[in-house]
């Protein structure tokens, strides 16, 4: 069971300068995400998302709060999908990915991961010759080969035309309903979180707390149904004025 409960009381960056006050990034911050949620974060931009997924994968400790991941006992695997998706420059891509997993990957699994993305073709290649689309495919790949049980995902689409990134976020879905882990999922896209979450998380402007929780009613077989989609973002923002201005 890997469900997450996140208790932050407080997250302050000092000051860089002497004469700067600190920053309170977070606080009074409290969430749970059920084993295997699809869980999107929404919330303003600097309102202290990344600041979150650090903190929960653990590279972050300096927070008063505690995360606990699944079960005591048991340490998860966790991947993360950073906005940049930081590609080792001196490994082609198929390498970029075996070097993430923990233990040697099936070839035909990774083959069949590659083929997804629609990577084959550039397997063998350096990621200076890749596509921004293409990279952040690898970064999307290199941690699902980790097999986590939760998967931090940072705007993994932003910047990435609107075509490729309903392609990115079809294969996404395909490789989630295949293997099901819990996924924090941070957008500033209303329609991405809608076609993509089974609950869409609401964020304050700093210091960042849940401002809403909201459930989404599309069946998993529609999510590709775009008028279903702009219906219920229509619906959401006509009940929740106060959403528009997080976007
Ligand atoms: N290392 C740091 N030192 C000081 N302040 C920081 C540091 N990292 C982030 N901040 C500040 O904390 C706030 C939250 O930053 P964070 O990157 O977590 O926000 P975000 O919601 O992910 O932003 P965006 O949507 O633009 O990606 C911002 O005001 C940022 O300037």
């Amino acid at each position: 069971m890997t469900a997450i409960h996140i208790d932050i009381a407080s997250k302050v960056y000092p000051p860089k300068h002497r004469k700067q006050p600190a920053h309170q990034a977070i606080a009074k911050f409290g969430l749970s995400v059920a084993d295997n949620e699809f869980v999107c974060l929404v919330g303003p931009s600097g309102c202290g998302k990344t600041t979150l997924l650090n903190i929960i994968a653990g590279l972050d400790d300096q927070y008063q709060g505690k995360i606990v991941l699944g079960q005591q006992q048991h340490s998860p695997r966790i991947g993360y999908v950073f906005q940049n998706p930081r590609l080792l420059p001196w490994h082609s891509v198929r390498e970029n990915i075996e070097l993430a997993a923990p233990q040697p990957l099936a070839t035909d699994l990774l083959d069949s991961l590659l083929e997804t993305m629609q990577l084959t073709a550039v397997q063998n290649a350096y990621p200076e010759h890749l596509s921004l689309g293409m990279s952040r495919r690898v970064a999307i790949i290199r941690a699902f080969a980790i097999d986590p049980d939760i998967l931090l995902m940072d705007e993994p689409f932003v910047s990435l035309d609107a075509p490729t990134a309903r392609q990115v976020r079809d294969l996404l879905l395909r490789l989630w309903i295949q293997r099901p882990h819990t996924v924090l999922f941070v957008t500033h896209d209303l329609r991405e979180a809608i076609a993509l979450a089974d609950r869409l998380v609401f964020l304050s402007a700093p210091p960042m707390r849940v401002i809403s929780g909201i459930k989404v009613p599309i069946a998993r077989n529609q999510r590709n149904d775009e008028q279903a989609i702009e219906s219920f973002r229509q619906q959401l923002l006509n009940n929740h004025p106060a959403i528009k201005q997080l976007l």
